[in-house]
């Protein structure tokens, strides 16, 4: 079988949360927060690699966003070993906000793009499942908006769900970093049919909650038993701000994804936003931790592609140049 080749394509994927607190590894909302992919098949391998996000990735064929892509070409019976490769990124590294997953889904998406499409979204979804070991960053990027989503290690369904118009979303990201592995590492094997309960009955209502725009009911939906009473103990200050939050201003509070950063939903009528921002770094900076606060909204759009034409920038320059959209 043969496919039609393209010659550059690129990737723009956003950043994604998961969990929103009580859906652990099932729920996720991408963000408008985006990384960039060029890839073209070429005869020598180069990768390069913009933005502080990157530091500390590697350029060779290590790279997670080369195996990936070289993973694709081989599951359509294809080679192309060599690749040019160029990623931006906004989104900052193993921070919560879904940088594997980002580099994940750019990747399948943009080797799928060079042969021509050969396998659906859905089929990509079920690859990034699998390689993420949870649907719910991935498929957040890969469908944008709010996505609810299990993988069995099978297969993974999702239903994505469109966000409220004046969901707000308030992060607060540490300077620190901690690694998806180190974060459920302090999780326990086993939990009490009690907090089992706990959490399905509070992730159902969060998720009828969002379908349904009832933004008031997520401060009582947004509360989980299953990994962040653990993982509050690698975040100095997590617990008062996940027991505060929503008498200074949110809707509800989690930790975002795996952790470090605290993430916030607020409805954009809301007045009391600098109260927000000030409880969050103040409660932070108590514990000595230096945190960066971003105001996102959720991305209506998951991944998407383009085939580039000969004439077309570079992402440096347009990195440089500061006309990246
Ligand atoms: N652009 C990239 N290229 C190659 N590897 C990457 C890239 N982005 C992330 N990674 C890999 O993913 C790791 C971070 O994944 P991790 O799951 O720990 O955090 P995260 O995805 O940022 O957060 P979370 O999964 O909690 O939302 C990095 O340390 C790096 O190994
Ligand atoms: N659901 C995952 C997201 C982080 O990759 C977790 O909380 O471990």
């Amino acid at each position: 079988m043969s496919y039609k080749t393209e010659q550059k394509v690129r990737v723009k994927v956003p950043a994604s949360t998961a969990n929103l607190g009580p859906g652990f590894d099932s729920l996720g909302m991408a963000l408008n927060l985006y990384a960039w992919i060029d890839m073209a098949i070429s005869d020598q391998t180069r990768i390069q690699l913009i933005g502080d996000q990157m530091s500390g990735i590697p350029t060779d064929k290590s790279n997670l966003i080369y195996k990936v892509a070289q993973m694709v070409f081989d599951n359509a019976g294809v080679s192309h070993p060599e690749l040019e490769i160029t990623m931006y990124s906004e989104i900052p590294l193993t921070r919560g906000l879904g940088s594997s997953a980002s580099a994940i889904v750019g990747a399948l998406a943009g080797a799928n793009a060079l042969i021509g499409n050969k396998f659906s979204t859905y089929e990509l979804f079920q690859i990034a499942s699998r390689l993420e070991k949870h649907p719910d960053n991935v498929g957040a990027s890969i469908y944008g908006g709010i996505v609810v989503a299990f993988w069995d290690e099978v297969k993974a369904e999702s239903i994505r769900i469109e966000p409220d118009h004046n969901l707000e979303v308030l992060v607060a990201i540490p300077a620190f970093q901690l690694s998806t592995e180190k974060a459920r590492g302090v999780m326990p094997q086993h939990v009490s049919m009690k907090d089992a309960v706990f959490n399905l009955s509070h992730s159902s209502l969060l998720v009828a909650a969002l379908s349904t725009g009832n933004l008031g009911m997520i401060r009582h939906a947004m509360k989980d038993r299953l990994h962040q009473p653990y993982r509050a103990t690698l975040i100095p200050g997590m617990k008062t701000l996940l027991d505060e939050c929503e008498d200074h201003g949110a809707l509800g509070v989690a930790l975002s994804g795996a952790g470090p950063t605290m993430l916030a939903l607020v409805d954009g009528r809301n007045e009391k936003k600098t109260e927000l921002e000030a409880f969050l770094q103040g409660t932070l900076a108590k514990e000595g931790i230096e945190a960066q606060l971003l105001w996102l909204k959720p991305s209506q759009d998951g991944v998407t592609t383009t085939e580039l034409q000969s004439g077309d920038e570079g992402l440096l320059s347009l990195v440089e140049k500061e006309v990246l959209a």
